[in-house]
């Protein structure tokens, strides 16, 4: 609409010169003169609208584009996103997500028009003069396949540019997160140079990206000035031959900009298309990642909660090295099971398979004996609380971080859990109590701390079974004796997997299997493995584990 009237008011402007040189009446002028102030008025209102919209829908898609590709990453995770470095990530879902919207938004109507008005101005000259429509058509196609000629290249070019910035902004991310331990080693130099050749590396290609842009911007209007030469030379031969008289040129002139300029324009932004591709390409390699694991059937709910491994393996994809070999044993309901283990030995593992983050190479995890893989993820996901070696804290209260373990718990849940979590003491110390935001994970606070929000977000769920993983390694003896009285307190419904090292923790297990070579190597109470002077009492004084 916008662009159709731009393109009206100037055909009406050269039309009105065009009857000033033909010596027309005032009256006719007037009119025309007054059709262009409304078409003017109309224009304006048009683009005004055009922002509007425009900014509606730019909003609307660029959320769409970022929930897809968060749909991506949650359907692949862990394993597949694990390959992808965060920074890459972000800059997929914000600077090519952008681009994207860029191009949907504010151009696809842009190209429609740009296109259609050619096509208008093409059917007006052919009144004026057939012979100025045959020399205007091959001057529009040259202008519009022009850049054709180098897409390939403009491809490959905003693919660089893309994964340079991509590899920049990975590495600002990591440098961001790592910033510590760099300054610790005296690293500064070394990743400050790391920074400064991934700069070069994207200034080097974004100066050959912009230099066959600015080459092909060139050769447009290049070619727009002489398609407009092209125009004059033939309305003077048609004013010789077929005496089309001089006071047309004008108007001829104007329909020929008219019909040039909002091509040239839609040309321009798509001067980006290299870019454009290569964002897209992106975009949808992670919308389309494939799912790390099949979703079960959301009617079938677990009937029991005993846990069962019957002749499990696993291999982490791309690898070939067996983490977990022929596996099985089975946990009761209410049963409290400690899983010990050299560091590396594939605890946490079993968790994720549990957990259905990945799926055994061979063999079947069973609850009271139907496949895991039956439930969906989200019914299985809720029999199991985790607290993970480094769960995450949101960026939003200690109180919601908690809740996320239970979204409708009240407030005195919350506190209970954190009470049992040996975290309400050191909460209720904060100035704000439950309500200061965790930063960055959790960074203004200490990894003790962490781990018992994280506990309270377990305990406040109400999952049948509770995996944690090294809960206690941050705290001190004291708060450790809390925490295992806490877990004492537990109903004896709620089964509890404790991967843990620490001799309080180990004492407090009803059993410990003890994990080597992806094996259980034993399996029995504290009592019985130390006294049998099992692989658990080297584990135990090994300084290698952890
Ligand atoms: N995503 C992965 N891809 C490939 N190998 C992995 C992956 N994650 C873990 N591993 C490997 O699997 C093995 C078991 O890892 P796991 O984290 O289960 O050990 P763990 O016993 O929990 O160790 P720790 O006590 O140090 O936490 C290790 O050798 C580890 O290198």
């Amino acid at each position: 609409m916008a662009q159709c009237t731009t393109f009206t008011c100037m055909i009406i402007a050269g039309w009105i010169c065009t009857l000033v040189l033909s010596g027309s009446s005032p009256d006719t002028l007037g009119f025309f003169a007054a059709v262009l102030a409304f078409c003017v008025v109309l224009t304006a209102l048009a683009h005004w609208a055009l922002a509007w919209l425009s900014h509606d829908l730019a909003f609307a898609l660029i959320e769409t584009l970022q929930m897809s590709i968060f749909d991506g990453i949650a359907r692949a995770s862990p394993g597949r996103s694990h390959q992808q470095r965060m920074g890459d990530i972000a800059a997929i879902a914000t600077s090519d997500a952008e681009l994207m919207e860029r191009f949907y938004a504010h151009m696809l109507v842009d190209y429609l028009t740009a296109f259609l008005m050619p096509g208008i101005a093409l059917v007006i000259l052919l009144f004026v003069s057939p012979w100025l429509c045959v020399i205007f058509l091959p001057c529009v196609l040259m202008i519009v396949l022009a850049p054709l000629f180098s897409a390939r290249w403009a491809k490959k070019q905003g693919k660089a540019v893309a994964e340079s910035k991509s590899v920049l902004n990975s590495h600002i991310a990591e440098l961001a997160q790592g910033w510590k331990d760099i300054q610790m080693f005296g690293a500064e130099g070394r990743y400050s140079m790391t920074l400064q050749q991934a700069n070069a590396r994207l200034n080097n290609a974004q100066r050959k990206y912009g230099a066959r842009n600015g080459l092909e911007q060139g050769l447009r209007d290049g070619l727009m000035a002489l398609s407009l030469i092209a125009l004059l030379v033939a309305s003077l031969n048609s004013s010789h031959d077929a005496g089309l008289s001089l006071a047309w040129l004008p108007f001829i002139l104007s329909i020929g900009a008219a019909a040039i300029v909002p091509l040239l324009e839609v040309l321009q932004v798509g001067g980006q298309w290299g870019a454009l591709r290569a964002s897209a390409e992106r975009i949808f390699l992670l919308q389309q990642l494939p799912e790390q694991v099949h979703d079960g059937l959301a009617s079938i709910n677990p009937q029991g909660h005993r846990l069962q491994f019957n002749n499990v393996s696993f291999c982490y994809p791309q690898s070939d090295t067996p983490v977990l070999n022929n596996l099985s044993f089975t946990i009761e309901p209410g049963e409290r099971v400690a899983i010990a283990g050299m560091s590396g030995s594939g605890k946490t593992t079993l968790a994720y398979l549990l957990l259905r983050f990945y799926d055994p190479t061979s063999g079947t995890l069973s609850l009271n004996g139907t496949d895991l893989s039956a439930f969906s993820l989200k019914t299985l996901r809720q029999q199991i609380a985790w607290v993970s070696q480094e769960s995450w804290l949101f960026n939003d209260t200690i109180e919601n971080n908690i809740r996320l373990g239970r979204p409708d718990a009240t407030f005195s849940q919350i506190e209970q859990a954190a009470k049992s979590a040996c975290a309400n003491e050191f909460i209720c110390k904060l100035p704000q109590g439950y309500r200061p935001i965790c930063t960055k994970g959790g960074e203004n606070l200490s990894g003790g701390q962490r781990q018992r929000i994280a506990l309270a977000r377990a305990l406040v769920s109400d999952s049948p079974v509770i995996i944690l993983d090294e809960v206690s390694a941050g705290l001190d003896g004291e708060n450790e004796r809390l925490i295992l009285a806490a877990l004492e307190s537990l109903p004896k419904t709620r089964t509890l997997i404790m991967i843990a090292h620490r001799i309080p923790m180990l004492k407090s297990a009803e059993r410990i299997l003890l994990l080597a070579n992806g094996r259980i190597a034993a399996a029995g109470s504290f009592g019985a493995l130390t006294a049998e002077g099992t692989s658990l009492s080297a584990l135990l004084v090994n300084p290698h584990t952890k």
